[in-house]
């Protein structure tokens, strides 16, 4: 091929050529640069007088310099030497191969270098192999083994060459020899039987090293030289035979690709006629595409051009051509006006050259880019885990638990929850023994909903049932779902609930379900338009719901804290069948979740009292907390040193789980303080004297967690889901009890009564608007969105709304402030005793005020009458909420609430 001009090879060859040239000349030139210009002066003389067998004649010898001094004083060269065993010289022909070889090199300076390097070859030779391979390329059989080879040859010529300078310098082996060993003793007989030689010889080398040294102007060299030192021999270190391996395999592709092992330079039509055609040396031209090879009559053109590189049966012309109509015509007349007979006119052949090129120009951009992207998703894949990478997207990301790998969770590991226990139990029947089932014709429910507050147990239910059925599990989120990627979401859940069924049977659980299962006609309002991800992927699950038949056995538990988002279409029979809700546990379900969490740790109580009390203890807990607050019990006694888990430890990891942590850095003013001390107080006095508060438990003026100075704990009767309108007036009343207990002891009152006012207004808003508590405005459920920009209800509603409002807070107010001024007293004993203590327990009121009038519930009674002798360690840290689901506002039900936090 010929359709890229040389600038274009060492263009695209500069790269590879670089390291290729470098090594040979930092080994073969810089150690030695003296003994090299010995060598070349000696092969100068030598060539002068010409050989019969003209073999050893380099080419493009430099002109031969000799001054007349030179001449007369010359003294008789020495014979030349045989090449060492396995080595030759190179006939004239086999040096232009070499030359044309070295002509690829991209940087003049390199050419010269390495053409340096084989000249001092031609005193000593070169290995057959070298011989075998340019004879092979002009033959145009070069191969890439071949081109390989030539690092170890060039490393055999810088030795054979090194070994030559040495035995020219005497006392050194001799170059002809190929052990090692024998090299000294050799050079020993070689120097003593040509002494006369050998000393004619360096005198010579002698005066052309200086000469040679003047040219160069090295000083240092001259000194290194000069001082007879030995220099170290050239090497080719292994890493340089590398550089050179590599670069010869990444060039040669692109040599053979666009030179197929010939060299080529571009001519205009006028060299062409002048210089070949009108001297019938061309033989055939080629057209292909814009470009016309010239194929000489090598024979004739070496005759002519001896010395031309179009000798080289390799060597190439071209030029290039407008159309092909255009140089046809040219070419007819050139021949008429040579007088060409027809017969004998030059052939014109046309060729498709240079597809490969062309294919590889086209599509080689894509073909980069299209790699690029597989590499980068095979890495992304294998860095992500082994997904399939970027194509991996719509894969499914549920992990997979199966009987031998996780699920150990049983039902017997889930406490407090027995209705739900025994609704999921069916899937474990199914699961297990279907053909009850499909025997009568049932139909296995799809699936259930496990709604509730969150840390309830769903998850572990839903785990446990898997546990319970030995098949295997696959959990995921819904909004693992959920990617940027349109479509992904649904593909994800096809993958999912595909490998569901090649495993069946089996349970997947989709936790947060909510994430993709919310309402479709919610999105599209105005809160923040519709989300057709969302959507698609609810519709796919929707999808392969109904897509299930009846045999298979498949389980579709989902997760959610938000049942009543939920689209209803994912509702509804055939689909998530069953509905179960998880509440936060009874005062019985957290005695038997105590149960499950304490067998971890070690403890001495007794266990139905510790568990009892500890129930009671916690009203509003989710499972999640008490797992929480019995592994806090564990780090505090561990903390303690102590060796068992004692109440004490749990007491206060209620607390902490409760109230947040004490902030004893926070240091009062002693007026703070004792405003402080009086609020509570009036808190503690309101809780002891009405007769529906909750039974006051603790009062403390140690500040805690986020921004509580003091307060008072209650124990809200436990378990009860009702709350009349006498429990909630005194619950108002007694939330006030702060801020009147300020007014009437202070001649100013503080900001810290906010959060009571807060939870008052709250309180009378819920009865007049929900609870049907006002005669007003009746038994009417008045529903306040704050997402809606309009109230649900006539303006005039609203006024009558905020006037029952304020006249039940006011009634509340005036329950306190009557009281309080009775008790005005009382609240000073028990402020100054707190002042003295910080913290006083419910021993310390009977103390100082004396048993409360009206009886405690017996469950009360039973774990805090300090029957069993407690340290009152951590008054235990309740809350005025209850485990009533439906009485109180939602935002209550997580965290109980304390009352009288400031
Ligand atoms: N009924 C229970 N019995 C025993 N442990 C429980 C119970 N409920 C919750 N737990 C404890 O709480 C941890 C968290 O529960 P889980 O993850 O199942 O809650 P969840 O309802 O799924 O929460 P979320 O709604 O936030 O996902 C469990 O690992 C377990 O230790």
């Amino acid at each position: 091929m010929f359709r890229t001009s040389t600038r274009q090879l060492a263009r695209c060859s500069r790269l590879p050529l670089r390291p290729l040239a470098r090594p040979a000349v930092r080994a073969a030139r810089f150690p030695q640069t003296a003994p090299a210009a010995t060598l070349l002066s000696t092969r100068y003389n030598s060539t002068n007088s010409p050989r019969p067998d003209g073999e050893n004649e380099p080419p493009n010898q430099p002109p031969k310099k000799q001054d007349d001094a030179g001449k007369s004083n010359q003294p008789t060269p020495p014979p030349r030497r045989e090449p060492p065993p396995g080595f030759v010289r190179l006939t004239q022909e086999e040096y232009a191969e070499l030359t044309s070889i070295l002509a690829l090199l991209p940087s003049k300076q390199q050419r010269a270098e390495l053409e340096d390097i084989f000249k001092d070859a031609t005193e000593v030779g070169v290995p057959v192999e070298l011989r075998d391979i340019l004879r092979s390329k002009m033959n145009g059989q070069l191969t890439m083994r071949d081109a390989l080879r030539i690092p170890r040859i060039a490393y055999q010529i810088a030795s054979k060459i090194d070994a030559y300078e040495r035995s020219q310098k005497g006392n050194v082996p001799d170059f002809t020899s190929n052990k090692p060993g024998e090299d000294k003793e050799a050079g020993q007989d070689r120097q003593q039987g040509t002494e006369g030689e050998q000393h004619q010889q360096q005198h010579q080398q002698q005066q052309q090293r200086q000469q040679q040294q003047q040219q160069s102007g090295n000083q240092q060299g001259q000194k290194k030289q000069g001082g007879g030192k030995q220099q170290p021999p050239r090497r080719f270190d292994g890493s340089d035979a590398l550089t050179w391996a590599i670069s010869a395999a990444l060039l040669y592709p692109f040599y053979s690709m666009f030179f197929s092992s010939e060299t080529s330079r571009e001519i205009t039509w006028q060299e062409l006629r002048k210089n070949f055609l009108d001297r019938g040396l061309v033989q055939k031209l080629v057209v292909a595409d814009k470009r016309v090879r010239v194929e000489l009559n090598r024979d004739a053109v070496r005759a002519m051009y001896p010395d031309s590189q179009a000798a080289n049966p390799n060597f190439v012309y071209y030029f290039s051509i407008g159309s092909v109509d255009a140089f046809e015509r040219r070419l007819d007349e050139a021949q008429n006006e040579l007088g060409i007979p027809p017969n004998e006119r030059i052939p014109v052949s046309y060729a498709q050259e240079g597809m490969a090129a062309n294919l590889i120009m086209a599509f080689g951009p894509t073909i980069m880019i299209v790699g690029l992207l597989a590499w980068l998703s095979r890495r992304a894949g294998t860095m992500g885990g082994g997904s399939s990478g970027m194509f991996g997207f719509g894969k499914s990301r549920a992990k997979m638990f199966n009987h031998d790998a996780a699920v150990k969770v049983k039902f017997s590991d889930v406490a407090g929850m027995d209705e739900a226990k025994t609704e999921i139990m069916e899937f474990v029947s199914f699961l297990r023994t279907p053909e009850r089932f499909q025997r009568l014709g049932a139909k296995i429910p799809r699936g259930a909903i496990l709604s509730g507050p969150p840390g309830t147990g769903k998850t572990l239910l839903a785990k446990a049932t898997a546990g319970e059925s030995q098949v295997p599990f696959y959990t995921v989120s819904g909004s693992e779902f959920v990617e940027m990627f349109v479509g992904v979401g649904a593909s994800r859940v096809r993958d999912l609930f595909a490998t569901a069924r090649k495993n069946a049977p089996c349970i997947i659980f989709i936790d947060e379900i909510d994430a993709i299962g919310k309402s479709r006609s919610e999105g599209g309002g105005f809160r923040g338009g519709g989300n057709d991800e969302r959507e698609a992927t609810l519709n796919q699950i929707l999808t392969e719901m109904d897509g299930f038949n009846t045999t298979e056995q498949v389980v579709v538990l989902a997760g959610t804290n938000r049942p009543d988002i939920l689209d209803k279409a994912l509702m509804r029979p055939g689909r998530f069948d069953r509905h179960i809700h998880i509440d936060r546990p009874t005062m019985k379900g957290r005695k038997d979740i105590f149960k499950v969490h304490l067998q971890k740790v070690l403890t001495k109580e007794d266990m139905d009292y510790l568990t009892g009390r500890l129930a009671a203890l916690t009203p509003g807990f989710a499972g999640a907390d008490i797992a929480n607050a019995v592994n806090e019990a564990a780090l505090i006694a561990a903390r303690a040193n102590a060796s068992s888990v004692e109440m004490i430890h749990f007491e206060q990891a209620i607390e902490r789980v409760v109230g947040g942590l004490e902030r004893k850095s926070l240091v009062l003013s002693p007026e703070e303080k004792r405003t402080v001390a009086y609020h509570e107080a009036g808190h503690a006095i309101c809780g002891w004297y009405f007769r529906w508060a909750d039974p006051l438990l603790k009062v403390s003026i140690i500040p805690r967690g986020q921004g509580a100075l003091g307060y008072a704990q209650y124990l809200p009767s436990s378990d009860a889901y009702l709350m009349n309108t006498n429990q909630l007036m005194d619950r108002m009343a007694m939330t006030l009890g702060g801020r009147v207990s300020e007014e009437l002891h202070f001649p100013t009152v503080t900001t810290g009564a906010s959060d009571d006012f807060k939870k008052v207004t709250r309180m009378a808003t819920t009865m007049v608007t929900q609870w049907g508590m006002s005669e007003k405005l009746g038994p009417l459920h008045y529903e306040n969105d704050q997402n809606q920009l309009h109230k649900p209800f006539a303006e005039a509603t609203a006024q009558a709304i905020d006037a029952e409002v304020r006249r039940i807070v006011d009634q509340a107010y005036k329950q306190c402030k009557d009281l309080l001024v009775a008790k005005k007293k009382e609240i000073g004993i028990v402020a100054e005793e707190l002042l003295r203590k910080e913290m006083l327990t419910r021993d310390d009121l009977v103390r100082l005020l004396g048993p409360r009038e009206w009886p405690e519930k017996e469950e009360f009674s039973k774990f805090f009458d300090n029957r069993h002798g407690e340290k009152s360690a951590p008054p235990p840290f309740p809350t005025e909420n209850t485990d009533e689901s439906s009485t109180l506002l939602d935002e209550d039900k997580k965290t109980p609430p304390t009352e009288g936090e400031r």
